[in-house]
C-alpha cells in the first residue's frame, strides 16, 4: 500500500487493516491522514487470556485457542474512533444557501458503555441550522460524526453532546439538535436486568435551545413517522 502523503513527518504510517479501518471512518477512503493512537493487540491478548483464567476457563482449549487473538481485533475496531480527530469528518462542507433546518433521524448507534464495557445500541437523530452563510456538510457526514465518538467507551449523554459540540463549533451551525434513544445491554442482561428500558438523551445548542418555535419544529420533524 501506498502511504498516505498526509502521513509524511507525523511518523506514523496508516498502513494496517486497522489504521485503514480507523481512516474509514472519516471519509470512507484510504486517505485517512495520520492515525493518533496505535492499538496494542498483543496486551489485549494477554489480558483476555487472564480473564478467561480469572473466570474458570481453560484458554488453551480448541475453541478459546484464537479468542484472545478475536477479541483484540474486535475491540480494535470497536475503539477505532479513539483514533481517530473528528474534527476531520467536517473537512468537507458545501456553499448552499440553505439556511433552514437539515435533519438525518434514526442513524444507527453502536457502542460500549465505559462503566461495563457491555454494548448499548439505538438511533440518533441530529438537526442543525446553517449559519448566515449556508454553510452545508454532507449527510453521511453526520452518520460518520455519530461513528466516530460511538467507537469508543462511551456514556450515552457524552455522546450526544459530544456531536451536537463539534456541528456547532466545526460547522458553526446556528443551532443544533441531537436527540439519542438507546437500550443499554448492562441493564439488560446484569444488574437490574430490565429489559426493553430506553434511555433517551438530548443535547441543543443555539437557536433551537433560545427559540421553543424552531426547537418545536425540529422534535416534530423527528417524531413524524
Ligand atoms: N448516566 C449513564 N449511566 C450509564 C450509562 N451506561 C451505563 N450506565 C450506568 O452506570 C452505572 C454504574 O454504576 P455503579 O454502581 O458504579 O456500577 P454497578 O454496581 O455495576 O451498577 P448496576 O448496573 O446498578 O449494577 C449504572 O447505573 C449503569 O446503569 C450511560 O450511558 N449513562
Ligand atoms: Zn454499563
Amino acid at each position: 500500500m501506498t502511504p498516505d502523503p498526509a502521513d509524511a513527518g507525523s511518523g506514523v504510517t496508516a498502513a494496517s487493516e486497522l489504521d485503514l479501518l480507523a481512516a474509514r471512518l472519516v471519509d470512507g477512503s484510504i486517505n485517512g491522514g495520520p492515525v493518533e493512537k496505535a492499538v496494542d493487540l498483543e496486551r489485549i491478548e494477554r489480558a483476555v487470556r487472564e480473564i478467561l483464567i480469572a473466570v474458570g476457563e481453560d484458554p488453551d482449549r480448541d475453541g478459546l485457542v484464537k479468542t484472545p487473538e478475536r477479541v483484540a481485533r474486535a475491540y480494535a475496531e470497536l475503539f477505532a474512533g479513539l483514533r481517530v480527530d473528528p474534527r476531520r469528518v467536517l473537512r468537507t462542507t458545501f456553499e448552499a444557501d440553505h439556511e433552514e433546518m437539515v435533519l438525518v433521524r434514526d442513524i444507527e448507534v453502536f457502542s460500549l458503555c465505559e462503566h461495563h464495557l457491555l454494548p448499548f445500541r439505538g438511533v440518533a437523530h441530529i438537526g442543525y441550522i446553517p449559519n448566515e452563510d449556508g454553510r452545508i456538510t454532507g449527510l453521511s457526514k453526520l452518520a460518520r460524526l455519530v461513528e466516530v465518538y460511538a467507537r469508543r467507551p462511551q456514556v450515552q449523554e457524552r455522546l450526544t453532546s459530544q456531536i451536537a459540540d463539534l456541528l456547532e463549533s466545526q460547522l458553526g451551525a446556528r443551532g443544533v439538535i441531537v436527540v439519542l434513544d438507546c437500550e443499554h445491554m448492562c441493564m439488560e442482561m446484569r444488574g437490574i436486568r430490565k429489559a426493553g428500558a430506553r434511555t433517551v438523551t438530548s443535547a441543543v445548542r443555539g437557536i433551537l435551545r433560545s427559540d421553543s418555535k424552531t426547537r418545536t419544529e425540529a422534535l416534530t420533524l423527528i417524531n413524524s413517522r
